[in-house]
């Protein structure tokens, strides 16, 4: 695996999670090997590749959702591997919003921090601020079903913002939206970062999506990490063969296919 350091001028960061030789073994099948990296503090990290390979795999072991047959995840130097997801500090957001559809954007938003003592005070005005972040102040009383997939996922957004997480993980959050959803909602995550320093980890299979967005992309194949580098030395220097057919002849088809649609709008 190649690996490099991320991009001049952030080389300083520091490490805010680390995984050791995470192994995981569903019955007889080894589905990740000897998978370690490090995340930078601030950074924005995809995890890109193809479907099965294991990314999803890496954030629930991430997340505390699943244990991993072997390994260790360190969190700001405190080997978390055995603690209860809800004392992680991490949000996730997934592909399908997974929003309580009975409650209005607000109380989706509100619902978490009832529970935190130290965020239930001031809850309300908490989740306006965020949905206003999102920029759905006016959607506030709207419930899931009268929102569209774009608006459905800024308020799962806001809704993980909420508890203060110190790093999010996102699975795929672009996957069920249309182009022009996605290519606003990037410049939003962005922004979103900037505004909390949250440290973000990115699933996508989408190469074009994880060279606009990342610090750095760790390239998985088969249950293995392939490279992680900076988007720039990945075009440079492609680690194999892999790299270079599963990374750079997909971004050239969907760097080709974006701009057909660009050409289309304007
Ligand atoms: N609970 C499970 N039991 C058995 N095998 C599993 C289980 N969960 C996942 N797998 C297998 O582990 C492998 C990795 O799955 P994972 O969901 O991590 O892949 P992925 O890269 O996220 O794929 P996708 O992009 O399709 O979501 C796959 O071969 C999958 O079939």
């Amino acid at each position: 695996m190649a690996s490099g350091n991320i991009k001049a001028g952030c080389g300083q960061m520091k490490e805010k999670l680390r995984v050791e030789n995470l192994k995981k073994v569903y019955g007889t099948k080894e589905v990740l090997r000897g998978v370690e990296f490090d995340v930078r503090d601030g950074e924005f990290l995809s995890i890109l590749g193809p479907s099965g390979c294991g990314k999803t795999t890496i954030l629930k072991i991430l997340s505390g959702l699943l244990k991993p047959t072997e390994g260790r995840v360190i969190k700001d130097g405190e080997d978390i591997t055995e603690l209860a997801s809800s004392k992680r500090g991490m949000g996730i957001v997934f592909q399908n919003y997974a929003l309580f559809q009975n409650m209005t954007a607000l109380k989706n938003v509100e619902y978490a921090m009832q529970f935190r003592p130290g965020l239930k005070p001031g809850a309300r005005k908490r989740a306006r601020g965020l949905l206003e972040m999102v920029g759905l102040s006016e959607y506030e009383n709207a419930k899931p079903h009268r929102l569209s997939g774009g608006q459905q996922q800024r308020v799962a957004i806001a809704r993980t913002l909420a508890l203060n997480p110190d790093i999010i993980l996102f699975d795929e959050p672009m996957s069920a939206l249309d182009v022009a959803n996605r290519l606003a909602l990037r410049g939003e995550l962005k922004a979103i970062q900037k505004k909390t320093g949250a440290t973000i980890i990115y699933i996508t299979h989408d190469q074009e999506e994880a060279f606009a967005m990342s610090d750095r992309i760790m390239v998985m194949g088969n249950g293995e990490i392939e490279q992680l580098d900076t988007p720039e030395n990945i075009l440079k220097s492609p680690a194999s063969d892999y790299v270079k057919s599963f990374v750079l002849d997909n971004l050239r088809l969907k760097m080709e296919s974006l701009s057909k649609y660009m050409e289309y709008c304007l």
